[in-house]
């Protein structure tokens, strides 16, 4: 647990994004996926939609977000084929986010870090999500373990689907949103870190515009919700400005649908980081 390499997760993250431009695809086997690409939605067809998806674009893209819940659907062998995404999406260059989202109590906490932040487990990732549903402070050993070992976390704070508005909106006693708090506890986790914290949160790119300050964050934004749940690159600059540090849009759907053919994946990819650029810094 001496840190990675080459550095800090915020570190790595900011020269990926420097290097590939700030987008993140997620690779997600949705089974209308599997089919549209004209494969079995069984564990040989996931094998190929992920390994072909992850092979098209670990060279170019900063961040391959694989969705473990399309993994785990087809149980041992699904998973043996994250393994191999992880492997090839690192072989590729490209940073990788496993999408995850774990939260439980501390000493179960302490054993999904085991799973996927620690240096030579079969799922260790870059970077996972994590909820903070259980307290923010339920986190902490994914939080440590990440900062120990040149990882990252994204916690999710207002989230881009419509049934997030109740609970991530409510106020506390002194008039803080939930979302806003855990912006604010995550911020704390960033302090002093240069160029960025390894602690990131996430908010949907189809929420609304000044519901969460992120001034104070000092680490990465995932805003998912571009491209496949109606947010646009217009709704980006909405919702963030023009000027938010460390933002990195996140796109499944609106990315896969255009393979199998890999040339195809990566002009998607072309067009989305041109759309992007032009909006953002
Ligand atoms: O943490 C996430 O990645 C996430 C958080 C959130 O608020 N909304 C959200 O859609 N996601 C994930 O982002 C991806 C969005 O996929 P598309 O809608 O196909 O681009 C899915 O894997 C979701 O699980």
């Amino acid at each position: 647990m001496s840190g990675h390499p080459e550095g800090s997760f915020g570190a790595r993250l900011t020269e990926a994004v420097a290097a590939r431009g700030p987008l993140c695809v997620g690779v997600d086997p949705h089974p209308a996926l599997l089919e549209a690409w004209g494969l079995p939605t069984d564990a040989g067809g996931l094998e190929r939609f992920a390994l072909t998806a992850t092979e098209a674009l670990a060279g170019s893209v900063a961040v391959l977000k694989p969705q473990s819940a399309f993994f785990e659907a087809y149980g041992s062998a699904g998973i043996a084929v994250l393994e191999r995404v992880l492997a090839t999406a690192r072989e590729g260059g490209a940073l990788v986010l496993l999408d995850v989202k774990r939260g439980d109590i501390g000493s179960t906490m302490a054993a999904y870090t085991a799973a996927y932040l620690a240096d030579g487990a079969p799922l260790a990732a870059d970077a996972v999500t994590v909820s903070p549903y259980l307290g923010f402070g339920s986190l902490d050993a994914a939080v440590e373990q990440a900062r120990l070992t040149g990882r990252g976390v994204f916690v999710l704070a207002r989230t881009s689907n419509p049934e997030g508005h109740a609970v991530q909106r409510a106020r506390d006693a002194h008039g803080a949103t939930v979302a806003q708090s855990i912006v604010d506890e995550a911020a704390k986790c960033n302090e002093g870190a240069d160029p960025l914290g390894h602690v990131g949160v996430v908010v949907g790119a189809t929420v609304g515009p000044d519901e969460v300050s992120l001034e104070r964050l000092n680490g990465p934004v995932l805003a998912p919700g571009f491209g496949a749940q109606g947010a646009t690159a217009e709704d980006l600059r909405r919702v963030f400005g023009g000027e938010q540090r460390g933002l990195l849009p996140t796109s499944s759907r609106d990315i896969l649908r255009h393979g199998p053919d890999p040339d195809a994946l990566r002009a998607a990819v072309e067009r989305t980081r041109d759309t992007l650029a032009s909006i953002l810094p």
